[in-house]
């Protein structure tokens, strides 16, 4: 029985990162000292050699979690250990965990990745959730998680069936809180905009979901599904006999194609960590600070600031301003907290990610 990684997002690039003598998994799903893993054979309980155990005690951050590629070496009858997680082309990570929330594996405590591989951030917001609006804050700070991650953010204004009149008002007001970010509205009731979101999975690609709770997330994957999901997922088996596997429902594969991580840990990462992300949010906003007289304007009533200038013309929204200077704010306060380690990290991600912005010409004011 073989199953078709590709399907899961394995890719020839990857493949050369593949050490000799292992085999490829995704990691379905993470428990203390071990992963289930989707390898091409099935589905594997596979522990952690003492390579990763090594590497976790000194950096939890080397832990594997849910989305990564590992490498697996044969133990005996079928059974295998994770060896090696294979490097991550984008990653969710949470700072400051305490010792004990990572399984007692962690060394010093700080970081730990949420999810891994993750090529499309979704960034769902309710245009309407009982009396409230979309709140456009909000979405800024998802949206700066998301390019933290190193993956792309999409926002998707869910509910769309229940504000269908000053929709088109809202797409364009989110647009300008999200710049050079893809903005649709969807209904998982009527089914508008489910497609289109969809075919941002195209190429067995990776997505997340955040968004507060009542946003209709659950009720988005289950549209993108095209079944119900149910406790288990299940995996076609590449050799065309109809034979499955379960998978457990953290990595949710689609009957459309791609997938879908689903955790707790991401669905609660709003409260969390937002660093150079807050710059590409408001890359509207670090242009116009490039034209002040100042390089060290601080915007708040030096002469020839074009930060001012823009608000006083009505060009750059009052709430867009206050939303830019709190979330810097909290950036700095999370850099201060982060460890130089994790800082690095981070700084190797943002390289990776402007040098795509630059590429695909995103967020160019
Ligand atoms: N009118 C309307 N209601 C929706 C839509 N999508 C979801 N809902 C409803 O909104 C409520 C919340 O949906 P969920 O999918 O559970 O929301 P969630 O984001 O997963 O919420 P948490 O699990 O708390 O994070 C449910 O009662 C859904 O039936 C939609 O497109 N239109
Ligand atoms: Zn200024």
């Amino acid at each position: 029985m073989s199953y078709d990684l590709s399907l899961l997002g394995w890719s020839d690039q990857r493949a050369t990162q593949l050490p000799a003598g292992t085999v490829p998994g995704r990691v379905a799903r993470v428990d203390r000292g071990a992963a289930d893993v989707i390898a091409a054979d099935g589905q594997h309980q596979a522990r952690y050699t003492a390579r990763v155990r090594r590497a976790a005690a000194a950096d939890p951050v080397a832990l594997p979690c849910v989305g990564d590629w590992v490498a697996l070496s044969w133990l005996d009858e079928g059974r295998y250990e994770l060896d090696r997680v294979l490097p991550r082309t984008t990653a969710f990570i949470r700072g400051g965990v305490s010792r004990t929330s990572v399984g007692g594996l962690s060394g010093d405590g700080q970081g730990q990745v949420l999810a891994a591989n993750v090529d499309v951030v979704f960034v769902a917001e309710p245009s309407m959730h009982s009396t409230d609006f979309a709140d456009l804050g909000r979405i800024e700070r998802l949206v700066a998680l998301a390019w933290e991650s190193g993956g792309t953010p999409v926002v998707l204004i869910t509910k769309s069936d229940l504000f269908e009149q000053g929709l088109d008002q809202l797409l364009a007001d989110v647009r300008v809180a999200a710049p050079g970010v893809d903005v649709h509205a969807v209904s998982s009731l009527n089914g508008d905009g489910v497609r289109l979101a969809g075919d941002y999975l195209e190429g067995s690609r990776t997505a997340v979901i955040l968004g507060p709770s009542g946003a209709g997330k659950s009720t988005l994957v289950n549209a993108l599904a095209g079944e119900p999901v149910m406790e288990t997922q299940q995996v076609r088996a590449a050799d065309g006999r109809g034979r499955h596997t379960t998978v457990h429902r953290e990595l949710i594969p689609l009957t459309g194609g791609g997938l879908i991580i689903d955790t707790p840990g991401i669905r609660r990462i709003g409260l969390y960590d937002i660093g150079e992300g807050v710059d590409l949010v408001f890359a509207d906003i670090e242009a116009l600070a490039e034209q002040c007289r100042f390089g060290d304007c601080g915007h708040s009533g030096e002469p020839g600031c074009a930060v001012l200038a823009a608000l006083e013309s009505g060009e750059l929204p009052e709430r867009r301003l206050q939303s830019w200077r709190k979330l810097q704010r909290e950036a700095a306060w999370m850099a201060a907290r982060t460890d130089a380690r994790l800082r690095k990290e981070q700084q190797n991600r943002w390289k990776v990610i402007t040098k795509e912005m630059r590429r695909s010409g995103r967020n160019r004011p």
